[in-house]
Protein backbone atom coordinates (compact mmCIF):
# COMPACT_ATOMS: atom_id res chain seq x y z
CA UNK A 1 0.00 0.00 0.00
CA UNK A 2 1.01 3.31 -0.87
CA UNK A 3 1.85 5.95 2.26
CA UNK A 4 0.22 9.16 2.30
CA UNK A 5 0.96 12.46 4.95
CA UNK A 6 -1.63 14.43 5.73
CA UNK A 7 0.48 17.25 7.24
CA UNK A 8 -2.56 19.90 8.10
CA UNK A 9 -6.26 19.74 9.10
CA UNK A 10 -8.27 18.46 6.38
CA UNK A 11 -12.50 17.15 6.48
CA UNK A 12 -12.15 13.40 7.15
CA UNK A 13 -14.55 12.62 3.98
CA UNK A 14 -10.96 12.98 2.17
CA UNK A 15 -8.79 11.15 4.57
CA UNK A 16 -11.89 8.16 3.71
CA UNK A 17 -11.21 8.56 0.20
CA UNK A 18 -7.52 8.37 0.36
CA UNK A 19 -7.77 4.99 3.08
CA UNK A 20 -9.28 3.37 0.00
CA UNK A 21 -6.12 3.18 -1.90
CA UNK A 22 -2.96 3.91 0.78
CA UNK A 23 -2.13 4.16 4.37
CA UNK A 24 -2.89 7.63 5.62
CA UNK A 25 -0.84 9.03 8.61
CA UNK A 26 -2.45 12.53 10.23
CA UNK A 27 0.44 14.68 11.50
CA UNK A 28 -1.19 18.20 11.66
CA UNK A 29 1.74 19.17 14.33
CA UNK A 30 5.13 18.74 12.55
CA UNK A 31 8.06 20.88 12.96
CA UNK A 32 9.77 21.92 9.65
CA UNK A 33 12.85 19.04 10.94
CA UNK A 34 10.51 16.80 11.81
CA UNK A 35 8.78 16.94 8.50
CA UNK A 36 12.36 16.65 6.36
CA UNK A 37 12.90 13.57 8.18
CA UNK A 38 9.77 11.52 7.49
CA UNK A 39 8.78 12.80 3.98
CA UNK A 40 10.98 10.15 2.56
CA UNK A 41 8.54 7.60 4.08
CA UNK A 42 5.73 8.88 1.83
CA UNK A 43 4.33 8.61 -1.96
CA UNK A 44 1.80 11.11 -1.46
CA UNK A 45 1.27 14.42 1.16
CA UNK A 46 -2.08 16.09 1.06
CA UNK A 47 -1.72 19.88 2.49
CA UNK A 48 -2.96 23.32 2.78
CA UNK A 49 -1.56 26.28 3.59
CA UNK A 50 -0.08 25.61 7.23
CA UNK A 51 2.56 23.25 5.77
CA UNK A 52 6.14 24.77 3.78
CA UNK A 53 7.14 22.53 1.23
CA UNK A 54 10.19 24.46 0.53
CA UNK A 55 13.05 23.19 -1.96
CA UNK A 56 14.41 21.48 0.80
CA UNK A 57 11.19 19.84 2.31
CA UNK A 58 10.56 18.59 -1.42
CA UNK A 59 13.67 17.69 -2.37
CA UNK A 60 13.51 15.53 0.65
CA UNK A 61 10.51 14.10 -0.73
CA UNK A 62 11.90 11.50 -2.51
CA UNK A 63 9.09 8.97 -2.83
CA UNK A 64 6.70 11.38 -3.30
CA UNK A 65 4.64 11.59 -6.62
CA UNK A 66 2.08 14.29 -6.24
CA UNK A 67 1.41 16.79 -3.14
CA UNK A 68 -2.04 17.79 -2.83
CA UNK A 69 -2.98 21.11 -2.10
CA UNK A 70 -6.27 20.99 -0.08
CA UNK A 71 -7.27 24.66 -1.46
CA UNK A 72 -6.03 27.24 -4.05
CA UNK A 73 -3.38 28.65 -3.20
CA UNK A 74 -0.05 26.72 -3.95
CA UNK A 75 2.57 29.48 -2.97
CA UNK A 76 3.96 27.26 -0.20
CA UNK A 77 4.65 24.96 -1.93
CA UNK A 78 7.93 25.01 -4.22
CA UNK A 79 6.55 23.73 -7.34
CA UNK A 80 9.49 24.30 -9.91
CA UNK A 81 11.30 21.88 -7.74
CA UNK A 82 8.57 19.59 -7.79
CA UNK A 83 8.00 19.67 -11.22
CA UNK A 84 11.84 19.11 -12.01
CA UNK A 85 11.63 15.97 -9.69
CA UNK A 86 8.22 14.28 -11.87
CA UNK A 87 6.15 15.43 -8.84
CA UNK A 88 2.50 16.10 -9.53
CA UNK A 89 1.37 19.58 -7.99
CA UNK A 90 -2.72 19.75 -7.63
CA UNK A 91 -4.98 21.66 -5.73
CA UNK A 92 -9.03 22.49 -5.55
CA UNK A 93 -9.10 25.24 -7.57
CA UNK A 94 -12.75 25.86 -7.11
CA UNK A 95 -13.45 24.20 -4.25
CA UNK A 96 -13.39 27.86 -1.34
CA UNK A 97 -14.47 30.17 -4.13
CA UNK A 98 -17.67 30.95 -2.15
CA UNK A 99 -16.57 30.55 1.00
CA UNK A 100 -13.88 32.83 0.28
CA UNK A 101 -15.88 35.20 -1.54
CA UNK A 102 -18.81 35.39 1.14
CA UNK A 103 -15.38 36.40 4.10
CA UNK A 104 -14.71 39.00 2.03
CA UNK A 105 -18.13 40.32 2.13
CA UNK A 106 -18.42 39.87 5.45
CA UNK A 107 -15.05 41.64 5.87
CA UNK A 108 -16.50 44.40 3.93
CA UNK A 109 -19.98 44.81 5.70
CA UNK A 110 -17.89 44.68 9.67
CA UNK A 111 -15.64 46.93 8.68
CA UNK A 112 -18.70 49.18 7.49
CA UNK A 113 -20.66 48.82 10.88
CA UNK A 114 -17.84 48.27 13.47
CA UNK A 115 -19.21 44.82 14.12
CA UNK A 116 -16.51 42.88 16.07
CA UNK A 117 -15.68 46.42 17.79
CA UNK A 118 -19.31 46.83 18.63
CA UNK A 119 -20.07 43.53 20.07
CA UNK A 120 -16.36 43.40 21.95
CA UNK A 121 -17.31 46.75 23.22
CA UNK A 122 -21.16 45.20 24.30
CA UNK A 123 -19.75 41.89 25.97
CA UNK A 124 -17.06 44.01 27.58
CA UNK A 125 -20.62 45.20 29.58
CA UNK A 126 -21.44 48.67 27.99
CA UNK A 127 -23.85 50.29 25.83
CA UNK A 128 -22.06 52.52 23.34
CA UNK A 129 -23.87 53.31 20.63
CA UNK A 130 -22.22 56.66 19.57
CA UNK A 131 -19.08 55.04 18.91
CA UNK A 132 -20.34 52.95 16.01
CA UNK A 133 -22.19 54.89 13.93
CA UNK A 134 -21.59 53.14 10.43
CA UNK A 135 -21.62 53.61 6.44
CA UNK A 136 -23.83 51.91 3.85
CA UNK A 137 -22.30 50.10 0.68
CA UNK A 138 -25.27 51.13 -0.91
CA UNK A 139 -24.37 53.66 -4.30
CA UNK A 140 -20.44 53.24 -3.32
CA UNK A 141 -17.77 52.09 -5.32
CA UNK A 142 -15.56 48.62 -4.27
CA UNK A 143 -12.59 48.47 -6.37
CA UNK A 144 -11.79 44.43 -7.03
CA UNK A 145 -7.99 43.55 -7.83
CA UNK A 146 -8.10 40.56 -9.31
CA UNK A 147 -11.49 39.54 -11.04
CA UNK A 148 -10.68 35.75 -11.26
CA UNK A 149 -13.25 33.01 -9.77
CA UNK A 150 -13.32 34.80 -5.99
CA UNK A 151 -13.35 38.33 -7.29
CA UNK A 152 -16.05 37.79 -9.76
CA UNK A 153 -18.36 36.32 -7.07
CA UNK A 154 -17.64 39.01 -5.13
CA UNK A 155 -18.50 41.36 -8.04
CA UNK A 156 -22.35 39.95 -8.56
CA UNK A 157 -23.04 39.92 -4.77
CA UNK A 158 -21.62 43.75 -4.42
CA UNK A 159 -23.88 44.66 -7.68
CA UNK A 160 -26.70 43.17 -5.87
CA UNK A 161 -25.80 45.26 -3.00
CA UNK A 162 -26.14 48.07 -5.38
CA UNK A 163 -22.51 49.02 -4.78
CA UNK A 164 -20.73 50.41 -8.23
CA UNK A 165 -17.64 47.80 -9.56
CA UNK A 166 -14.44 48.84 -10.96
CA UNK A 167 -11.90 46.08 -11.75
CA UNK A 168 -8.54 45.95 -12.39
CA UNK A 169 -7.37 42.77 -13.76
CA UNK A 170 -4.67 42.88 -17.04
CA UNK A 171 -5.30 39.15 -17.72
CA UNK A 172 -9.17 39.58 -18.21
CA UNK A 173 -10.90 40.29 -21.56
CA UNK A 174 -13.21 43.55 -21.35
CA UNK A 175 -16.04 40.46 -22.83
CA UNK A 176 -15.95 38.85 -19.24
CA UNK A 177 -16.04 42.28 -17.68
CA UNK A 178 -18.95 43.34 -19.41
CA UNK A 179 -20.49 40.30 -18.65
CA UNK A 180 -20.23 40.64 -14.76
CA UNK A 181 -21.36 44.56 -15.45
CA UNK A 182 -18.30 45.40 -14.23
CA UNK A 183 -16.22 48.59 -15.04
CA UNK A 184 -12.38 47.17 -16.44
CA UNK A 185 -10.06 50.37 -15.54
CA UNK A 186 -6.31 51.05 -14.87
CA UNK A 187 -5.17 50.25 -11.87
CA UNK A 188 -4.75 53.78 -11.20
CA UNK A 189 -8.24 54.79 -11.56
CA UNK A 190 -9.14 52.46 -9.65
CA UNK A 191 -7.21 53.20 -6.64
CA UNK A 192 -8.71 57.16 -7.13
CA UNK A 193 -12.06 56.67 -7.16
CA UNK A 194 -12.89 53.27 -5.42
CA UNK A 195 -14.43 53.69 -1.86
CA UNK A 196 -13.76 50.28 -0.87
CA UNK A 197 -10.59 48.13 -2.36
CA UNK A 198 -10.93 44.72 -1.98
CA UNK A 199 -7.44 42.40 -3.20
CA UNK A 200 -8.30 38.77 -4.99
CA UNK A 201 -4.76 38.15 -6.52
CA UNK A 202 -2.38 35.28 -6.67
CA UNK A 203 1.16 36.76 -4.51
CA UNK A 204 3.70 36.86 -7.30
CA UNK A 205 6.69 39.03 -7.93
CA UNK A 206 4.95 41.31 -9.65
CA UNK A 207 2.08 41.91 -6.39
CA UNK A 208 4.58 41.79 -3.89
CA UNK A 209 3.57 45.21 -2.06
CA UNK A 210 1.09 46.01 -4.89
CA UNK A 211 -0.28 47.77 -2.18
CA UNK A 212 2.16 50.63 -0.75
CA UNK A 213 2.65 53.70 0.79
CA UNK A 214 2.66 55.46 -2.43
CA UNK A 215 -0.16 53.61 -3.80
CA UNK A 216 -2.35 54.00 -0.74
CA UNK A 217 -1.11 58.24 -1.05
CA UNK A 218 -3.66 57.84 -4.18
CA UNK A 219 -6.16 56.99 -2.76
CA UNK A 220 -9.71 58.31 -1.73
CA UNK A 221 -9.19 60.00 2.00
CA UNK A 222 -10.94 57.07 4.32
CA UNK A 223 -10.60 54.46 1.61
CA UNK A 224 -11.89 50.38 3.57
CA UNK A 225 -9.15 47.85 2.40
CA UNK A 226 -10.11 44.12 2.45
CA UNK A 227 -7.03 41.65 2.08
CA UNK A 228 -8.43 38.07 1.54
CA UNK A 229 -5.84 37.01 -0.74
CA UNK A 230 -2.46 36.18 0.30
CA UNK A 231 -0.17 38.56 2.71
CA UNK A 232 2.68 40.59 1.34
CA UNK A 233 0.04 41.82 -1.03
CA UNK A 234 -0.20 44.80 1.15
CA UNK A 235 2.91 46.63 2.56
CA UNK A 236 1.61 46.09 6.36
CA UNK A 237 4.14 48.79 7.75
CA UNK A 238 2.89 51.16 5.04
CA UNK A 239 -1.13 50.21 5.98
CA UNK A 240 -0.52 50.49 9.72
CA UNK A 241 0.97 53.99 9.47
CA UNK A 242 -2.03 55.01 6.75
CA UNK A 243 -4.80 53.76 9.10
CA UNK A 244 -3.01 55.85 12.15
CA UNK A 245 -2.72 58.96 10.16
CA UNK A 246 -6.34 58.32 8.88
CA UNK A 247 -5.78 58.20 5.33
CA UNK A 248 -7.13 54.88 5.12
CA UNK A 249 -10.77 54.58 6.65
CA UNK A 250 -10.48 50.56 7.84
CA UNK A 251 -8.91 47.93 7.05
CA UNK A 252 -9.61 44.17 7.88
CA UNK A 253 -6.90 41.66 6.34
CA UNK A 254 -7.57 37.58 6.88
CA UNK A 255 -3.93 36.97 5.51
CA UNK A 256 -0.39 38.17 6.43
CA UNK A 257 3.04 38.25 5.67
CA UNK A 258 3.73 36.25 8.06
CA UNK A 259 1.49 33.43 9.43
CA UNK A 260 0.58 33.05 11.78
CA UNK A 261 0.71 36.73 12.71
CA UNK A 262 3.31 37.49 15.03
CA UNK A 263 2.41 37.71 19.02
CA UNK A 264 3.42 41.26 18.79
CA UNK A 265 2.47 42.62 15.70
CA UNK A 266 1.69 46.60 15.47
CA UNK A 267 -1.57 45.26 13.75
CA UNK A 268 -3.00 43.42 16.84
CA UNK A 269 -2.29 47.24 18.44
CA UNK A 270 -4.63 49.22 15.99
CA UNK A 271 -8.12 49.83 16.87
CA UNK A 272 -12.04 49.14 15.99
CA UNK A 273 -11.70 50.23 11.92
CA UNK A 274 -8.83 47.14 11.67
CA UNK A 275 -10.40 43.78 11.67
CA UNK A 276 -8.13 40.69 11.38
CA UNK A 277 -9.07 36.90 11.01
CA UNK A 278 -6.32 34.14 11.16
CA UNK A 279 -6.57 32.95 7.11
CA UNK A 280 -10.12 31.81 7.57
CA UNK A 281 -11.46 32.46 3.99
CA UNK A 282 -11.93 28.78 3.03
CA UNK A 283 -12.88 27.81 6.15
CA UNK A 284 -16.46 26.59 5.89
CA UNK A 285 -18.12 23.07 6.33
CA UNK A 286 -18.76 23.10 2.47
CA UNK A 287 -15.35 24.28 1.49
CA UNK A 288 -13.46 22.50 3.55
CA UNK A 289 -15.41 19.06 2.41
CA UNK A 290 -15.56 20.31 -1.36
CA UNK A 291 -11.42 20.71 -1.51
CA UNK A 292 -11.14 17.70 0.75
CA UNK A 293 -12.89 15.58 -1.59
CA UNK A 294 -11.54 17.25 -4.54
CA UNK A 295 -7.85 17.03 -3.91
CA UNK A 296 -8.14 13.49 -2.39
CA UNK A 297 -10.05 12.30 -5.15
CA UNK A 298 -6.88 12.85 -7.27
CA UNK A 299 -4.13 11.73 -5.15
CA UNK A 300 -6.14 8.60 -5.02
CA UNK A 301 -6.55 8.42 -8.91
CA UNK A 302 -2.63 9.51 -9.07
CA UNK A 303 -1.78 6.62 -6.92
CA UNK A 304 -3.87 4.47 -8.97
CA UNK A 305 -1.43 5.62 -12.17
CA UNK A 306 -4.67 7.56 -13.34
CA UNK A 307 -4.03 11.44 -14.56
CA UNK A 308 -5.26 14.09 -12.26
CA UNK A 309 -8.13 17.29 -13.04
CA UNK A 310 -6.04 19.61 -11.67
CA UNK A 311 -2.66 19.53 -11.78
CA UNK A 312 -0.41 22.91 -11.60
CA UNK A 313 2.40 21.53 -13.07
CA UNK A 314 0.98 19.77 -16.15
CA UNK A 315 -1.93 20.39 -18.10
CA UNK A 316 -5.11 18.98 -16.34
CA UNK A 317 -7.35 16.42 -18.85
CA UNK A 318 -11.00 15.87 -18.17
CA UNK A 319 -11.96 11.85 -17.83
CA UNK A 320 -13.64 11.99 -21.15
CA UNK A 321 -11.18 13.29 -22.95
CA UNK A 322 -8.54 11.03 -20.86
CA UNK A 323 -10.48 7.96 -21.48
CA UNK A 324 -10.42 8.71 -25.69
CA UNK A 325 -6.63 10.05 -25.61
CA UNK A 326 -5.47 7.05 -23.22
CA UNK A 327 -4.37 4.34 -26.34
CA UNK A 328 -3.05 7.49 -28.45
CA UNK A 329 -0.98 8.66 -24.49
CA UNK A 330 0.23 4.80 -25.01
CA UNK A 331 1.21 4.91 -28.72
CA UNK A 332 2.96 8.61 -28.49
CA UNK A 333 5.46 7.21 -25.73
CA UNK A 334 5.67 3.83 -27.28
CA UNK A 335 6.88 5.45 -30.68
CA UNK A 336 8.76 7.87 -29.01
CA UNK A 337 10.77 4.89 -27.46
CA UNK A 338 11.24 3.29 -30.16
CA UNK A 339 12.48 6.37 -32.36
CA UNK A 340 15.10 7.76 -29.73
CA UNK A 341 16.31 3.76 -29.80
CA UNK A 342 16.90 3.94 -33.83
CA UNK A 343 17.97 7.79 -33.29
CA UNK A 344 20.89 6.26 -31.40
CA UNK A 345 22.72 8.99 -29.78
CA UNK A 346 21.50 12.84 -29.22
CA UNK A 347 18.15 13.51 -30.66
CA UNK A 348 18.17 17.56 -30.86
CA UNK A 349 14.54 17.94 -32.81
CA UNK A 350 11.28 15.95 -32.74
CA UNK A 351 8.42 16.12 -34.73
CA UNK A 352 4.75 14.76 -33.61
CA UNK A 353 2.84 14.71 -36.07
CA UNK A 354 -1.19 14.03 -35.31
CA UNK A 355 -2.73 12.19 -38.25
CA UNK A 356 -6.60 11.49 -39.36
CA UNK A 357 -9.08 11.54 -36.28
CA UNK A 358 -6.32 12.84 -33.98
CA UNK A 359 -5.07 15.99 -35.88
CA UNK A 360 -7.67 18.17 -33.94
CA UNK A 361 -7.08 16.63 -30.64
CA UNK A 362 -5.11 18.17 -27.57
CA UNK A 363 -1.67 17.48 -28.68
CA UNK A 364 0.04 18.93 -25.46
CA UNK A 365 -0.21 15.41 -24.14
CA UNK A 366 0.54 13.66 -26.62
CA UNK A 367 3.59 15.46 -27.33
CA UNK A 368 4.43 14.73 -23.57
CA UNK A 369 3.85 11.29 -24.12
CA UNK A 370 6.42 11.22 -26.77
CA UNK A 371 9.19 13.01 -24.87
CA UNK A 372 8.56 10.59 -22.03
CA UNK A 373 8.83 7.51 -24.35
CA UNK A 374 11.94 9.25 -26.07
CA UNK A 375 13.68 10.06 -22.75
CA UNK A 376 13.05 6.94 -20.97
CA UNK A 377 15.67 4.69 -22.34
CA UNK A 378 18.08 7.38 -20.45
CA UNK A 379 16.19 8.71 -17.63
CA UNK A 380 13.92 5.11 -16.64
CA UNK A 381 11.54 6.32 -14.30
CA UNK A 382 13.20 9.61 -13.24
CA UNK A 383 11.17 10.90 -16.43
CA UNK A 384 7.51 11.04 -16.24
CA UNK A 385 4.47 13.03 -17.95
CA UNK A 386 5.40 15.58 -14.92
CA UNK A 387 8.79 16.36 -15.88
CA UNK A 388 9.25 15.00 -19.53
CA UNK A 389 8.78 18.60 -21.14
CA UNK A 390 11.67 20.01 -18.55
CA UNK A 391 13.72 17.55 -19.00
CA UNK A 392 13.82 17.52 -22.83
CA UNK A 393 14.05 21.18 -22.97
CA UNK A 394 17.11 20.53 -20.61
CA UNK A 395 19.11 18.48 -23.04
CA UNK A 396 18.21 20.97 -25.90
CA UNK A 397 15.53 19.23 -28.25
CA UNK A 398 13.66 20.67 -30.04
CA UNK A 399 10.11 19.94 -30.41
CA UNK A 400 7.58 20.78 -33.09
CA UNK A 401 3.94 19.77 -33.88
CA UNK A 402 2.25 18.94 -36.98
CA UNK A 403 -1.30 18.00 -37.85
CA UNK A 404 -2.97 15.81 -41.08
CA UNK A 405 -6.08 15.57 -40.99
CA UNK A 406 -6.65 13.96 -44.38
CA UNK A 407 -4.10 11.24 -43.22
CA UNK A 408 -7.15 8.10 -43.31
CA UNK A 409 -5.11 4.84 -43.96
CA UNK A 410 -6.02 4.34 -39.98
CA UNK A 411 -8.61 6.33 -37.96
CA UNK A 412 -6.24 7.92 -36.30
CA UNK A 413 -1.94 7.58 -36.39
CA UNK A 414 1.02 9.28 -35.01
CA UNK A 415 3.80 9.66 -37.13
CA UNK A 416 7.58 10.69 -35.04
CA UNK A 417 10.64 12.06 -36.61
CA UNK A 418 13.81 12.14 -34.34
CA UNK A 419 16.96 14.40 -35.94
CA UNK A 420 19.85 13.84 -34.18
CA UNK A 421 23.83 13.30 -34.24
CA UNK A 422 23.29 9.93 -36.35
CA UNK A 423 20.47 11.27 -38.79
CA UNK A 424 17.45 10.82 -38.79
CA UNK A 425 14.74 8.14 -38.33
CA UNK A 426 10.75 8.56 -38.17
CA UNK A 427 8.17 6.20 -36.91
CA UNK A 428 4.38 5.60 -37.48
CA UNK A 429 1.61 3.81 -35.48
CA UNK A 430 -2.16 3.68 -35.13
CA UNK A 431 -4.53 1.84 -33.05
CA UNK A 432 -6.14 -1.41 -34.18
CA UNK A 433 -9.48 -1.31 -32.53
CA UNK A 434 -10.07 1.03 -29.90
CA UNK A 435 -7.00 0.15 -27.88
CA UNK A 436 -4.40 -2.50 -29.87
CA UNK A 437 -1.04 -0.56 -30.84
CA UNK A 438 0.69 -1.33 -34.10
CA UNK A 439 3.68 0.42 -35.80
CA UNK A 440 2.40 0.96 -39.17
CA UNK A 441 5.99 2.36 -40.53
CA UNK A 442 9.87 2.75 -39.87
CA UNK A 443 11.70 5.57 -42.00
CA UNK A 444 8.71 5.40 -43.99
CA UNK A 445 8.36 1.88 -45.01
CA UNK A 446 4.99 0.34 -44.51
CA UNK A 447 4.51 -2.42 -41.93
CA UNK A 448 2.14 -3.64 -39.68
CA UNK A 449 3.94 -4.82 -36.54
CA UNK A 450 2.63 -5.09 -32.90
CA UNK A 451 5.49 -4.00 -30.50
CA UNK A 452 6.87 -6.37 -28.07
CA UNK A 453 9.57 -5.78 -25.22
CA UNK A 454 12.36 -7.33 -28.11
CA UNK A 455 12.56 -6.68 -31.49
CA UNK A 456 15.32 -7.00 -34.13
CA UNK A 457 14.85 -4.24 -36.65
CA UNK A 458 17.22 -4.34 -40.27
CA UNK A 459 17.50 -1.97 -43.32
CA UNK A 460 18.81 -3.95 -46.03
CA UNK A 461 18.40 -4.28 -49.86
CA UNK A 462 15.34 -6.56 -50.72
CA UNK A 463 16.80 -10.12 -52.19
CA UNK A 464 16.59 -13.77 -51.87
CA UNK A 465 18.63 -15.01 -48.96
CA UNK A 466 18.94 -12.26 -46.39
CA UNK A 467 15.97 -13.04 -44.16
CA UNK A 468 17.18 -16.75 -43.96
CA UNK A 469 20.73 -16.12 -43.36
CA UNK A 470 19.26 -13.47 -40.26
CA UNK A 471 17.28 -16.40 -39.37
CA UNK A 472 19.70 -18.82 -39.01
CA UNK A 473 22.18 -16.67 -37.40
CA UNK A 474 19.31 -16.04 -34.36
CA UNK A 475 18.39 -19.89 -34.50
CA UNK A 476 22.31 -20.44 -33.85
CA UNK A 477 22.23 -17.94 -31.18
CA UNK A 478 19.08 -19.54 -29.71
CA UNK A 479 16.73 -16.72 -30.02
CA UNK A 480 13.08 -17.40 -30.67
CA UNK A 481 11.46 -15.37 -33.43
CA UNK A 482 7.97 -14.73 -32.45
CA UNK A 483 6.80 -13.19 -36.26
CA UNK A 484 8.20 -11.51 -38.72
CA UNK A 485 7.60 -8.59 -41.58
CA UNK A 486 9.00 -7.15 -44.37
CA UNK A 487 8.12 -3.64 -45.22
CA UNK A 488 9.50 -2.21 -49.17
CA UNK A 489 8.19 0.34 -51.04
CA UNK A 490 9.78 -1.46 -54.27
CA UNK A 491 10.76 -4.87 -55.32
CA UNK A 492 13.92 -5.78 -54.61
CA UNK A 493 14.76 -1.74 -53.50
CA UNK A 494 15.54 -0.69 -49.74
CA UNK A 495 13.45 -2.36 -47.47
CA UNK A 496 12.94 -2.33 -43.75
CA UNK A 497 12.88 -6.33 -41.58
CA UNK A 498 11.21 -6.09 -37.89
CA UNK A 499 11.63 -9.50 -35.91
CA UNK A 500 10.09 -9.58 -32.91
CA UNK A 501 11.84 -11.87 -30.78
CA UNK A 502 11.39 -13.74 -27.14
CA UNK A 503 14.94 -13.39 -25.90
CA UNK A 504 17.59 -10.65 -25.74
CA UNK A 505 20.08 -10.33 -28.74
CA UNK A 506 23.30 -11.81 -27.43
CA UNK A 507 26.28 -9.60 -27.39
CA UNK A 508 27.99 -9.31 -30.60
CA UNK A 509 24.99 -11.47 -33.06
CA UNK A 510 24.09 -7.62 -34.01
CA UNK A 511 27.52 -6.96 -35.16
CA UNK A 512 27.19 -10.23 -37.67
CA UNK A 513 23.97 -9.21 -38.81
CA UNK A 514 25.35 -5.55 -40.00
CA UNK A 515 27.97 -8.10 -41.61
CA UNK A 516 25.71 -9.79 -43.75
CA UNK A 517 25.53 -8.62 -47.51
CA UNK A 518 22.92 -6.48 -48.44
CA UNK A 519 21.88 -5.18 -44.65
CA UNK A 520 23.00 -2.00 -44.67
CA UNK A 521 21.82 -1.25 -40.44
CA UNK A 522 20.68 -3.12 -37.55
CA UNK A 523 19.27 -2.09 -34.36
CA UNK A 524 18.08 -3.73 -30.85
CA UNK A 525 15.19 -2.41 -30.05
CA UNK A 526 13.80 -3.14 -25.79
CA UNK A 527 10.66 -1.69 -25.14
N1 LIG B 1 -8.17 33.68 2.48
C1 LIG B 1 -8.35 32.47 2.04
O1 LIG B 1 -8.55 31.54 2.81
C2 LIG B 1 -8.35 32.20 0.58
C3 LIG B 1 -9.21 31.22 0.06
C4 LIG B 1 -9.17 30.96 -1.30
C5 LIG B 1 -8.30 31.67 -2.11
N2 LIG B 1 -7.48 32.60 -1.57
C6 LIG B 1 -6.59 33.41 -2.42
O2 LIG B 1 -7.40 34.32 -3.17
C7 LIG B 1 -6.72 34.69 -4.37
C8 LIG B 1 -7.66 34.61 -5.55
O3 LIG B 1 -8.11 33.30 -5.73
P1 LIG B 1 -9.01 32.89 -7.02
O4 LIG B 1 -9.45 31.49 -6.78
O5 LIG B 1 -10.01 33.92 -7.28
O6 LIG B 1 -7.90 32.90 -8.13
P2 LIG B 1 -8.10 33.12 -9.71
O7 LIG B 1 -6.87 32.58 -10.33
O8 LIG B 1 -9.42 32.63 -10.14
O9 LIG B 1 -8.10 34.71 -9.85
C9 LIG B 1 -6.95 35.49 -9.73
C10 LIG B 1 -7.09 36.66 -10.68
O10 LIG B 1 -5.99 37.56 -10.47
C11 LIG B 1 -5.62 38.06 -11.73
N3 LIG B 1 -4.24 38.56 -11.66
C12 LIG B 1 -3.09 37.85 -11.65
N4 LIG B 1 -2.04 38.69 -11.55
C13 LIG B 1 -2.55 39.94 -11.50
C14 LIG B 1 -1.96 41.24 -11.40
N5 LIG B 1 -0.64 41.38 -11.32
N6 LIG B 1 -2.79 42.29 -11.36
C15 LIG B 1 -4.14 42.15 -11.43
N7 LIG B 1 -4.75 40.95 -11.55
C16 LIG B 1 -3.96 39.86 -11.57
C17 LIG B 1 -5.78 36.90 -12.67
O11 LIG B 1 -5.91 37.33 -14.02
C18 LIG B 1 -7.05 36.26 -12.15
O12 LIG B 1 -8.20 36.73 -12.84
C19 LIG B 1 -5.51 33.77 -4.44
O13 LIG B 1 -4.39 34.44 -3.94
C20 LIG B 1 -5.86 32.64 -3.48
O14 LIG B 1 -4.74 31.98 -2.98
C21 LIG B 1 -7.50 32.89 -0.25
O1 LIG C 1 -5.48 29.38 -1.04
C1 LIG C 1 -6.40 28.92 -0.36
O2 LIG C 1 -7.13 27.98 -0.74
C2 LIG C 1 -6.70 29.54 0.95
O3 LIG C 1 -5.69 30.37 1.36
C3 LIG C 1 -7.12 28.57 2.00
O4 LIG C 1 -6.06 28.18 2.84
P1 LIG C 1 -6.34 27.05 3.96
O5 LIG C 1 -6.58 25.78 3.23
O6 LIG C 1 -5.09 26.99 4.77
O7 LIG C 1 -7.51 27.48 4.73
Amino acid sequence: MPKVLVSDPIDQVGIDILSQVATVDVKTTLSPEELLQVLPEYDAIMIRSGTKLTKEAVEAGKNLKIIGRAGVGVDNVDVPTATRMGIVVVNSPEGNTIAAAEHTLAMMMSLSRFIPAANASLKGGKWDRKSFTGVEVYKKTLGILGLGKIGSHVATVAKSLGMRILAYDPFLTAERAEKLGVHLVELEILLREADYITLHLPKTKETAHLINADRIAIMKDGVRIINCARGGIIDEVAIAEAIKSGKVGGIALDVFENEPLEADSGLRELGANVILTPHLGASTEEAQTNVAVDVAEQIRDVLLGLPARSAVNIPGLRPDVWQKLKPYLQLAEMLGNLVGQLAGGRVDTLNVKLQGEIANSESQPIVVAALKGLLSPALRERVNFVNASIEAKERGIHVTETRDPSVEDYSGSIHLTAHGSQGEQSVTGALLGKSEIRITSINEFPINVAPTHYMLLTLHRDMPGIIGRIGSLLGNFNVNIASMQVGRRMVRGEAVMVLNIDDPLPSGLLDEIVHIQGVTDAFVVKL
